[in-house]
């Protein structure tokens, strides 16, 4: 897909996740993988709302900003899970609603915030390993999402006490795996004090395998 048609899918896509309530205020950015190897980025401190192509960052094929737009603050984990994650075409950091309530509570599994009860949830991002608190743009988010990825083959990671990060072969993938995952979150709090039927082991392998 061409540069200019990749920017213009970023930008009608984070508005739609802004219209959606998926993001509010200047949170949240998106990066897509371009097929030179550089990066389009959203740019630090601006809504996902209101972003034209001209607002987005971009960054060369050496990893230099271009000058223009500032890209934003968290991109150093973006570009590292890009390294780590060949497969990643898009990457969607939100701070939605229910993903980041689940985020700020106690005693979550490190291994998995969320315990399997729906097949969209296994089938698109497998489940949720969580990164300890630091404050947003902190160098440490890289480095520990680094260490998950390798450790987790999965499409998503909980930021404690933050938001969420989410991995997509492309930027539709990314977005739709998002909204499926805060989707499931949203369930899970409606279901906080009913009886769950979780996957079993058996279910969740068979749709890890399809
Ligand atoms: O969500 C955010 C920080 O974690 C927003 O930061 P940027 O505006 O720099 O992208
Ligand atoms: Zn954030």
């Amino acid at each position: 897909m061409s540069d200019a048609l990749n920017a213009d899918l970023l930008c009608t896509l984070c508005q739609s996740l802004f219209r959606r309530g998926y993001s509010v205020g200047g949170a949240g950015n998106v990066s897509v993988r371009l097929d030179n190897g550089g990066f389009l980025v959203t740019p630090t401190g601006g809504s996902l709302g209101r972003l034209t192509p001209d607002d987005l960052a971009r960054i060369d094929t050496s990893g230099n900003p271009v000058p223009g737009p500032k890209p934003s603050k968290e991109f150093a984990f973006h570009r590292a899970l890009f390294d780590c994650r060949p497969d990643a075409g898009a990457i969607v950091h939100l701070h939605s609603t229910y993903l980041t309530a689940l985020s700020c509570l106690e005693d979550l599994s490190h291994e998995n915030a969320m315990r399997p009860f729906t097949p969209y949830y296994v089938m698109r991002v497998g489940y949720l390993p969580v990164i300890p608190y630091y404050r947003p743009g902190a160098m440490e988010i890289a480095r520990d999402l680094v260490i998950a990825a390798n450790a987790h083959s999965v499409n998503a990671f909980l930021l404690a006490s933050h938001g969420v990060v989410v991995l997509g072969k492309n930027i539709e993938e990314a977005v739709n795996n998002a909204e499926e995952l805060e989707e499931t979150a949203r369930l899970a709090f409606i279901l906080r004090e009913e009886k769950i039927r979780y996957l079993t082991e058996t279910e969740i392998s068979d749709l890890s395998r399809s």
